[in-house]
């Protein structure tokens, strides 16, 4: 298979447990697997043995799996024991096998060797690492899509697509006569933008997928008093931040992690926005300015009573930073809930004190979290993915605006291979190796 060596380690998490399992991978597998063993093991059949130390005193009793390359995970010869999970029994497994040949393994070292074998393309290996972290439900089924192929498909076909319009465009420049007429043919035009779009869908649920995966971050903004705290602990079901009819009195961002029907959300409860207060609070507005920064999403909490004085802070939200406007206190005037769609912004009236509205609220969160219509068959994807996304698209554009403007086909063409070099940085088709080592350094060991 390779000529790389033998690596092993713990692939159980550290700590007593019931079973403990030590995974080995690499060229030495079936010697080790025999001495362990005393004979020849079955492929993927489970025995049960007696593990030795070097003087045959038995360390532990077992099972030992054998999968022979390339029917494994990592595509090399892997053994698999699975031991009492004592963390002192599966470290003394661990050098015995360490004697027998093979060095312990760095983190990710099994998944980087089942993606330089081809087991896994770039983008499954990192879906194994995010289903291993997911924080919820969703993140966990996203994670499972893309470990399966749901994401790496999709870049696929679009790959191909690219190539298509590659070899054309590149043939016109061939024939330098008739390259202007070539280049003219609306086909041309037409496979671009059908690309083009297929690339922004594909964007769109690869930032979805992002989304997934981190959970919803959410910034909790407005002028003192509008009741951002009240909000906050209605939506945790607890009471995590001071509450006081006090202006001023949340001075520190205060995160919390809200389980909403199977989605992570972070919500962020910052200092009031106002103009005077002392050094203590404005140090607050600008922490919770530089909350806003890093939020998916802004909720700006007003209070009913000055709702439209209140709401001159949305000019002053980041302009890409999605927003809810939440009108805050209804039961004061007796006023219902509802939802409004005005302009760019869904505005919501509610009550964070007796919790009118928050259903609302909640239906609003679960759709910026990518739990909407269509999220049945979400995966997962990484901020890596959207950019390179976002490099391919900039480069189809330009190639787009070259075609029609000047039908200047090298310059095309030469767009048109570096959208195709961006996207197969998803999949790992071009990579460098600082990539993957930034990749796959940030696996646990063992996986
Ligand atoms: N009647 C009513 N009062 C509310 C509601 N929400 C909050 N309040 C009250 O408004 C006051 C301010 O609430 P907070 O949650 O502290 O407001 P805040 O926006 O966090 O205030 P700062 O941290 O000072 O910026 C408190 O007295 C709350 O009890 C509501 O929906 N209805
Ligand atoms: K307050
Ligand atoms: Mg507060």
């Amino acid at each position: 298979m390779s000529a790389r060596d033998t690596i092993a380690a713990v692939a159980t998490p550290p700590g007593a447990g019931g079973v403990g399992v030590l995974r080995v991978s690499g060229p030495a597998v079936p010697a080790l697997a025999r001495d362990l063993l005393g004979r020849t093991p079955q492929p993927r059949h489970a025995h049960l043995a007696a593990f030795r130390d070097a003087d045959g005193a038995v360390l532990d009793r077992g099972l030992l799996l054998y999968f022979p390359a390339p029917r494994s995970y990592t595509g090399e010869h892997v053994l698999e024991l699975h031991a009492h999970g004592s963390p002192v029994v599966l470290d003394l497994l661990l050098r015995r096998v360490c004697a027998l040949g093979a060095r312990p393994a760095r983190a990710g070292e099994f998944s980087e060797r089942a993606f330089l074998n081809g087991k896994l393309d770039l983008a499954q290996a990192e879906a194994v690492a995010d289903l291993i972290a997911a924080g919820s439900e969703a993140a966990a089924r996203a994670a499972l899509r893309s470990l399966e192929g749901a994401f790496s498909t999709r870049v696929q076909t679009l790959l191909e697509a690219l190539t298509r319009l590659r070899v054309h465009v590149e043939a016109a420049i061939d024939f330098p006569e008739e390259e202007i007429d070539f280049l003219a043919d609306p086909a041309i035009a037409a496979q671009l933008e059908a690309l083009r779009a297929d690339l922004a869908a594909l964007l769109a649920e690869a930032r979805r997928g992002v989304r997934l995966a981190d959970g919803l971050h959410v910034a909790i903004v407005g002028r003192p008093n509008a009741g951002k705290s009240s909000l906050l602990n209605a939506l945790a079901a607890s009471e995590r931040a001071i509450v006081t009819d006090v202006p001023g009195t949340t001075r520190d961002v205060l995160r919390e992690r809200v389980q909403l029907d199977g989605i992570e959300l972070t919500l962020a409860d910052t200092a009031g926005l106002r103009d005077s207060g002392d050094a203590v609070e404005r140090e607050g507005m600008r922490r919770a300015r530089a909350e806003l920064e890093r939020a998916d999403l802004a909720l700006l909490v007003s209070d009913a009573a000055h709702a439209e004085a209140d709401l001159a802070l949305l000019a002053a939200l980041p302009p890409e930073v999605a927003r809810v406007v939440v009108v805050n206190k209804i039961d004061l005037d007796g006023a219902a809930s509802r939802r409004e769609t005005r302009g760019r912004e869904v505005w919501l009236w509610l009550s964070a004190l007796t919790g009118a509205g928050l259903d609302l609220l909640r239906e609003e969160l679960k759709r910026h979290a990518g739990l909407g219509e269509g999220a049945a068959g979400a995966f997962s994807a990484r901020t890596r993915h959207v950019l390179a996304l976002e490099r391919v698209a900039a480069h189809l554009e330009a190639a787009a605006l070259t075609l029609a403007a000047t039908r200047a086909g090298e310059l095309a063409a030469e767009e048109l291979r570096q959208a195709q070099r961006a996207l197969g940085e998803i999949t790992g088709e071009f990579t460098s190796d600082d990539l993957l080592g930034a990749i796959f350094s940030s696996f646990c060991i063992g996986k």
